[in-house]
């Protein structure tokens, strides 16, 4: 894997004075401001662009989902993918909204998908249950991560200047709490929330799996790689390779919410320096979310009180981002346009 170079200072520089030259009151468009000197300081370019967005929808199928974990059973990742491949689910909508070169990959769904288009690119027919074995092997969690490492550079290759993960993976709300509950040592009653919307038993459920599995394996917060393979998901590895592809080709990050944050942690634990490549999407409701982004020092763009993932949150906040950067590129200067800076 290739290196994550320091952000740019020199283009940082640039594009913070050109702001500061804008027709606005000196700080008046907030965020957006600050926001577009990380694009600038991201790609290395004074005046980013990050036209068109790409978005790669990773798939994968939760042995733990048969405990009980989810209000939907495993069959509706496998649908779920073939609804993405005819266009009709919500982020197909978003993402042609926002004209986004869109790729499914399937990293593990447990059974062959009729699906037109989608990348091929099984690691495993799904996990194994955290509550009785590892979820996947050592080696299948660095497959998993270079599965999306390589989804993302053909992407990037095929012209995505922004990078949008979204997933698939009914149970994946579990592997994502346990995952940050090792990776922070926190609480996992603070973090499980109730997913898809289980019922108050199944939350119950859902946080009694996440602790057994925990203190079952042992996950090493020091080994990230560790703790992908014991509690983790498959989808959830390949979007944190996806990261670092991204942020190894100075190709901003939009978040969406709870697993694709979580998976990002990852990816900040395997090499540091990604975390400047991340913008934070939106804030989801699984309450796990808000301190996931903590933990990564990152304030959401929005909060639209969803919950859905698929990358939906990143896309809907994506025009956002794109605005940051059309000020830079297309207002008047002072100077430009005879304004009085005084
Ligand atoms: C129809 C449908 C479409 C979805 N799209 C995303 N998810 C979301 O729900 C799942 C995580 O929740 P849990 O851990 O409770 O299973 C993931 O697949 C996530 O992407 C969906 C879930 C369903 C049911
Ligand atoms: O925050 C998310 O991405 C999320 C929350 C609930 C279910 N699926 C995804």
């Amino acid at each position: 894997m290739e290196d994550v170079q320091p952000l740019h200072a020199e283009a940082r520089e640039q594009a913070s004075a050109h702001v500061d030259q804008l027709t606005k009151p000196l700080g008046s468009l907030g965020r957006l401001e600050k926001l577009a000197v990380q694009l600038a300081a991201i790609t290395g370019e004074p005046f980013p662009v990050v036209t068109p967005p790409g978005i790669l929808v990773f798939a994968a199928d939760h042995g733990v989902a048969a405990e009980g974990v989810s209000a939907y059973p495993q069959e509706v990742t496998a649908q779920m993918v073939a609804n993405f491949a005819h266009g009709g689910a919500a982020i197909n909508v978003f993402g042609r909204q926002i004209g986004a070169l869109l790729h499914v990959v399937d990293v593990g769904v447990a059974v062959d998908v009729e699906a037109p288009g989608v990348w091929t690119k099984k690691v495993r027919l799904g996990t194994a249950s955290m509550l009785r074995e590892w979820a996947m092997s050592r080696e299948e969690a660095e497959a998993c991560v270079q599965a999306g490492f390589a989804s993302a550079e053909a992407v990037i290759a095929e012209g995505a200047r922004l990078l949008i993960v979204g997933e698939m993976g009914i149970g994946n709300t579990t592997a994502s709490s346990a995952m940050l509950a090792a990776l922070t040592k926190a609480e996992p009653d603070q973090l499980v929330g109730r997913g898809t919307g289980v019922c108050d038993e199944k939350w119950e459920k859902k946080k009694a799996v996440v602790k057994e599995a925990l203190s079952l394996h042992q996950p090493d917060a020091s080994d990230p790689l560790d703790v992908l393979a014991k509690v983790g998901g498959l989808e959830i590895g390949a979007m944190a390779g996806a990261i670092l592809a991204a942020a190894s080709h100075r190709v901003p990050v939009l978040l969406d919410g709870f697993i694709t944050t979580v998976a990002a942690l990852l990816a900040v634990r395997l090499c540091p320096a990604a975390g400047d490549y991340l913008v934070a999407g939106h804030r989801s409701q699984e309450p796990g979310h808000t301190f996931v982004l903590s933990v990564l020092e990152k304030e959401p763009l929005v909060d639209l009180e969803l919950r859905l993932g698929e990358g939906s949150g990143a896309a809907v906040a994506f025009p956002i981002v794109e605005a940051a950067t059309r000020m830079l590129r297309e207002m008047a200067t002072f100077a430009s346009a005879g304004v009085s800076n005084q």
